[in-house]
């Protein structure tokens, strides 16, 4: 599996995905510089996190605009499995590839903590590793992450199945104290509805290593690119120095 990985002037987590791309994963990654206007030949698009044009304007909205997310859109549109995480979800908004948008948090506060998740759909690409209805966990990390869609939208998006993961409690239960920005919904990550492109505001990369406290983001990315069951994974540095 060969991933590409968009870095835009202000992206801070690209690093930490082509590190768990490569080294955890032990697959093919390569960073693409926002100016491409053609993709690189990759099986999968991630879109990282981070604060792309110091998220001037709106978070994500300047970089919609760059010449590599023409390239993307039309890979997206032709099937092609895209990942927006964090700045990459709101990217993902602002360029259309997906409904709705991320507004700043409900209590204008910058939100870095853990966050359990429930897994709402367990049929697409990146999220086929999990059960349906589990509690997850990754770190979230963002200031403008309050999702918001309007009624009709929203409506279309809970009847097909396109909300992923909501923001939940340690049993499960989706309220409104377990929802850290004021989500409609709780909701913390959509698909669109072919299933090929995926937005969340948690950070999966961030939740790879049973040293940072989770490994239930490897799961995403195990979901998307290895034929191998997910719990028979080991990682590709199991053994060496670093692990
Ligand atoms: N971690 C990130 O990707 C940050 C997202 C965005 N810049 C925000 O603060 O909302």
């Amino acid at each position: 599996m060969r991933w590409g990985v968009v870095v835009f002037p202000g992206s801070n987590c690209d690093r930490d995905c082509l590190f768990v791309l490569r080294r955890v994963l032990g697959h093919e990654a390569v960073a693409i510089w926002h100016e491409e206007r053609i993709l690189p030949p990759v099986d999968a698009v991630v879109l990282p996190g981070g604060f792309s044009y110091g998220d001037y304007l709106r978070s994500g909205a300047i970089a919609a605009l760059s010449p590599i997310m023409a390239a993307v859109g039309r890979a997206a549109r032709s099937g092609l499995p895209v990942l927006g995480i964090c700045n990459g979800f709101q990217i993902l908004c602002e360029a259309r590839l997906l409904p709705g948008a991320l507004l700043p948090n409900a209590d204008g506060l910058f939100h870095c903590q853990p966050a359990t998740l429930r897994v709402e759909n367990n049929r697409t690409l990146f999220t086929r590793g999990f059960s349906l209805g589990e509690a997850v966990r990754m770190p979230i990390a963002h200031g403008q992450g309050c999702y918001y869609a309007d009624p009709a939208t929203f409506d279309r998006l809970e009847r097909s199945g396109l909300i992923l993961l909501r923001y939940c409690n340690a049993r499960g239960e989706v309220t409104g104290e377990a929802n850290p920005n004021g989500s409609l919904g709780n909701v913390a990550g959509i698909s669109n509805e072919e299933g090929n492109v995926i937005g969340l505001m948690p950070h999966p990369e961030r939740a790879c290593e049973a040293l940072l406290g989770s490994t239930d983001g490897l799961r995403l990315f195990l979901s998307a690119g290895s034929k191998e069951p997910v719990e028979e994974f080991r990682p590709s540095y199991a053994g060496s120095a670093l692990g």
